[in-house]
Parts: structure tokens; C-alpha cells; sequence
């Protein structure tokens, strides 16, 4: 069979990777041929695109290496390091978003046996040493929750009790049931993930001794002790189960082709919540809004974040599509990146909402408590729901007996006043709400708008220095 063609040399991606702050890169990572896969052709070559070599049959029976080309943000030869991988991914980029209130997520997606764990519990332990080495002024405390999903049900991995993923009534994402365990040195949180690790659902198959058959999600918290209405800082590193196409799964007994099918379907609807979230991206104008169908499983539901089209939150998604080297795996590595590489045309089209100040959710202390008293005519003092002072996405996380409750302290407020403060407060979220629609149906600027602008711009200066 032909030659493969040498890898290149290890590159810096710093320009590569995109924007950190409300975008997402992705990454591949090939591993190297296992010692009992010697009999097999590596098939990958990378940087700073992936080459895939297909092995093709000519009518006269040779054998031919036919190109094929994926674009990711950055790639990883199978000679690179775990220590590679995480330097060059600049992680402390993401730490810092972290600290900062915004959402990470960083998730292993690829075949079974492709390395994924292997990834995973690498960079596990290199985030949690940065985030201790870089928090040495205990500005930041830290929480961490880990649990695993499996089909439909949720499983604490530290206490092995059933968790429930829901949605509140203002769309966030809660996790009802889960433990969650303050972080104080590295050493303790390490304990703990390896105890977590041991709790996850893993069997031999026959691609893999310990082939994990669950997603298994770490979520990090991180609170800013100096400052505490800043929002909670969230940190996910995401290791899904791995895909099995018709060949890994010859030897299945009846419980594994069941577990084959759950995590097959739940990778199924991350895979459309991708397409979709793409073609929202692609699309302009009244066409722009897509349904991304998050709700179809309780990985993706988790993941809404990854998926929304516009946020007010900052955020970062990171997917290292992982995928083996060898000639046999070729139909399923294709498949990891097309739908891997799919992401990054999304997110350079991701569009990024103009913070609307009148939605309740982005207020500060001082506009909430001014909110308060204009909207009950000085008759509730503000401290008397916010205690010593509450952000607004903190007001509207409040429950609404507890709300009431406190209006109520009052003087002359009874219930039904205090419930139609709260309304009002609710009225102003769903309008905030009917704004991001419209925004989303506004078409995305093209470059020959923003030339023209740039012009119109300059040509608004000479006037101005004349
Ligand atoms: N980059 C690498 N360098 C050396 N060995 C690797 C590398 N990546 C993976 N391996 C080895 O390959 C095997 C399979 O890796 P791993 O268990 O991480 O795969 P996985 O994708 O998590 O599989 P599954 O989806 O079945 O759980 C392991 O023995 C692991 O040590």
C-alpha cells in the first residue's frame, strides 16, 4: 500500500484558536496505534487541518490512500503529548473565563477505544492544579459536583444516589439531588475524582478493557469571595461514552448491545443538536431561528448552553473529537470529524446580543433595589428582599413564596401586593425575552455592511476635523 505522508511539525494554535469569550473551538486528537493493532495502516496525518487517508480499491484491485480534509481550530498528531495537548489548548485562557463567571464546557467526543478517557483524565487533573496554583490569594472558592448520564438516568458519581437534570422557570439548567463537595486543596479534590472514577459504569468490550458506558460529567464551580454578587463561574469537562459502529459490536451479549443502544442514542441527539445549531448559523434573517432540539435527551439538555445561538453569558465550548489511527476505523473516524468539524462554521457565525438593560437578569445591586421601590411606590424597602444586596439574576432565582414571604415584612404589604411586584419583575423578563427573538430574526452583518459602515465612519471623522 502507498505511503503516508509525514505529520508536520507541532504548531503554536494561539491564532487559531477562536475567540474565547462566546465562541467555541474544536479540536482533534488522533492516539497512536495500540501494541495489538501493529497489523494496521495509521491512516491520519494532521496540522494544521486533519488529513484522513481512505484506503481505496482500484478496478484492477491495488490499493490507493484517497485525501480527505477537515478543518478544526487545532490538531494533534498521534505522536503529541497529554502535556502538548493541554499547553497548546491554553487552558489558563479558560481558567480565567472561569473566574470571570463564564461557562466552560470541554467535551471528548469519538469512537470507543479512541482515547477519550485517556484525554480526559489528564486535563481533569492539570485544570484543577491551575486552579489552586492560580488561586493562591483564596480570592476563589471552589465546588465541584460529578455524576454520570446513561440514557435517560442521572447517577451521583459520589454518592451513587439518582439525580433529576430540569429546567427552572427562567431556563436555567438545575441539577436536583447531587452533592456538591467544597474543593480545598488539589490533593482532596484529586481524592475525589478518582473515588467518582471507580463509581463509573465500565465493561470489556472487545475493543476496550474499560470502555466507559456512560458520559461522565465533572462540573467545577468557582466563587468569587470578593466580590459576591458576581455570577458563579461553571467549568465542565465532559467525557461521553464512546460511539460503536456495526464492527465493535460483533461480540455484544444482550446487556451491552443495550447499553450500545443508549449511549448511541443520546450521542444521536448531541449529533443533531450540532447540525441544528449549524444551520442556524447559516442562515440569515427571518430564517435564522432554528429549533435545537436540546430537550430530546438529558446529555443535551445539560449542554443547552453549548447550543444557544445568542447569550448573555460569556462562554466557551471546547469538543476534542478524538478518533484511533487505524485503516479498519476509517467509516467512524469519518464520521467524528464531519460532525466535529461541523461546529467551528457555527461558532464563527455565532452571534453575540447586545445586553439589554432592561432585562432583570443582567441588573445590578443598585438597579435591582431601585426596581423594588419604584415598582412598589416606596412601600417595600429593597433590603428587605435583597438582605445585603442581590444582583438581578439572584432576585429572579428567588422563590416566589420566599419573595412574597419578605415583601410581606412590609408595614400595610400584603400578599397580594407583594405578588404583583413579582409579577412585574416576571412581565419584564418575558419582554426581554420577545427582544432576543427579534434580534435573532435580525439578519447577521455581511463584510460588505461592515466596509460600508467603516466608510460611512471615516467619512463622519474628516467631517468632524474640518
Ligand atoms: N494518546 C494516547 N497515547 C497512548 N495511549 C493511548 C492514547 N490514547 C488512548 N490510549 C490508550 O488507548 C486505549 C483506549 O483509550 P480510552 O479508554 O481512553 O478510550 P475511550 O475513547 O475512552 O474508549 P471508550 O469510549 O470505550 O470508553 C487505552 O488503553 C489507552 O491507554
Amino acid at each position: 500500500m502507498q505511503q503516508l505522508p509525514q505529520a508536520e511539525p507541532h504548531q503554536n494554535p494561539q491564532d487559531n484558536l477562536a475567540d474565547i469569550n462566546r465562541s467555541a473551538s474544536v479540536i482533534c486528537r488522533v492516539r497512536p496505534l495500540l501494541p495489538h493493532e501493529t497489523d494496521q495502516q495509521l491512516v491520519f496525518n494532521s496540522n494544521p487541518n486533519s488529513y484522513l487517508y481512505q484506503p481505496v480499491k482500484n478496478r484492477f484491485g491495488d490499493v490507493t490512500l484517497q485525501e480527505q480534509i477537515f478543518s478544526f481550530d487545532h490538531t494533534f498528531a498521534h505522536t503529541d503529548s497529554n502535556e502538548i495537548v493541554y499547553s497548546s489548548l491554553e487552558f489558563e485562557r479558560l481558567i480565567n473565563l472561569f473566574f470571570n463567571s463564564g461557562v466552560v464546557t470541554c467535551m471528548s467526543f469519538g469512537q470507543t477505544s479512541s482515547g477519550k478517557t485517556y484525554t480526559t483524565t489528564y486535563l481533569v487533573n492539570r485544570v484543577l492544579q491551575d486552579l489552586f496554583n492560580l488561586n493562591s490569594e483564596n480570592i476563589y472558592s471552589f465546588q465541584m459536583q460529578y455524576f454520570e448520564i446513561f440514557g435517560e438516568k442521572c447517577t451521583d458519581l459520589m454518592t451513587g444516589s439518582e439525580i433529576f437534570i430540569k429546567e427552572d422557570n427562567i431556563r436555567n439548567i438545575v441539577i436536583q439531588n447531587v452533592q456538591t463537595i467544597q474543593l480545598e486543596t488539589f490533593e482532596q479534590a484529586y481524592t475525589c475524582i478518582k473515588q467518582g472514577q471507580q463509581s463509573r459504569l465500565q465493561t470489556a468490550t472487545q475493543r476496550n478493557n474499560h470502555s466507559s458506558r456512560s458520559h461522565a460529567v465533572l462540573k467545577l464551580m468557582c466563587t468569587n469571595n470578593a466580590c459576591p454578587i458576581a455570577d458563579i463561574g461553571e467549568f465542565y469537562i465532559i467525557d461521553l461514552a464512546g460511539s460503536e459502529g456495526s464492527g465493535d459490536r460483533t461480540e455484544h451479549d444482550r446487556e451491552l448491545i443495550k447499553q450500545a443502544a443508549a449511549i448511541n442514542s443520546s450521542l444521536m441527539a448531541l449529533k443533531s443538536c450540532l447540525q441544528a445549531r449549524m444551520v442556524a448559523s447559516s442562515r440569515e434573517g427571518e430564517l435564522r431561528y432554528v429549533h435545537i432540539p436540546y430537550r430530546n435527551s438529558k446529555l443535551t439538555l445539560l449542554l443547552k448552553e453549548c447550543f444557544e445561538l445568542s447569550s448573555i453569558k460569556k462562554s466557551h465550548t471546547m469538543i476534542i473529537a478524538h478518533v484511533t489511527p487505524c485503516e479498519k476505523d476509517v467509516k467512524q473516524s469519518v464520521n467524528t470529524l464531519k460532525y466535529v468539524s461541523q461546529m467551528k462554521i457555527a461558532v464563527q457565525n455565532a452571534k453575540i446580543l447586545t445586553v439589554n438593560p432592561e432585562n432583570p437578569v443582567v441588573w445590578d445591586p443598585v438597579k435591582v433595589n431601585q426596581f423594588i421601590s419604584e415598582a412598589s411606590n416606596n412601600r417595600i424597602k429593597p433590603e428587605t428582599i435583597t438582605g445585603e444586596g442581590m444582583s438581578g439574576l439572584q432576585l429572579c432565582k428567588l422563590p416566589e413564596p420566599e419573595f412574597i414571604q419578605r415583601a410581606m415584612t412590609n408595614p400595610g404589604v400584603g400578599e397580594k401586593a407583594a405578588k404583583h411586584i413579582y409579577l412585574k419583575l416576571w412581565n419584564k423578563v418575558i419582554d426581554a425575552k420577545m427582544v432576543v427573538r427579534k434580534e435573532l430574526k435580525k439578519p447577521v452583518m455581511t463584510q460588505k455592511d461592515r466596509d460600508l459602515q467603516e466608510q460611512e465612519y471615516l467619512q463622519e471623522l474628516i467631517k468632524r476635523s474640518k
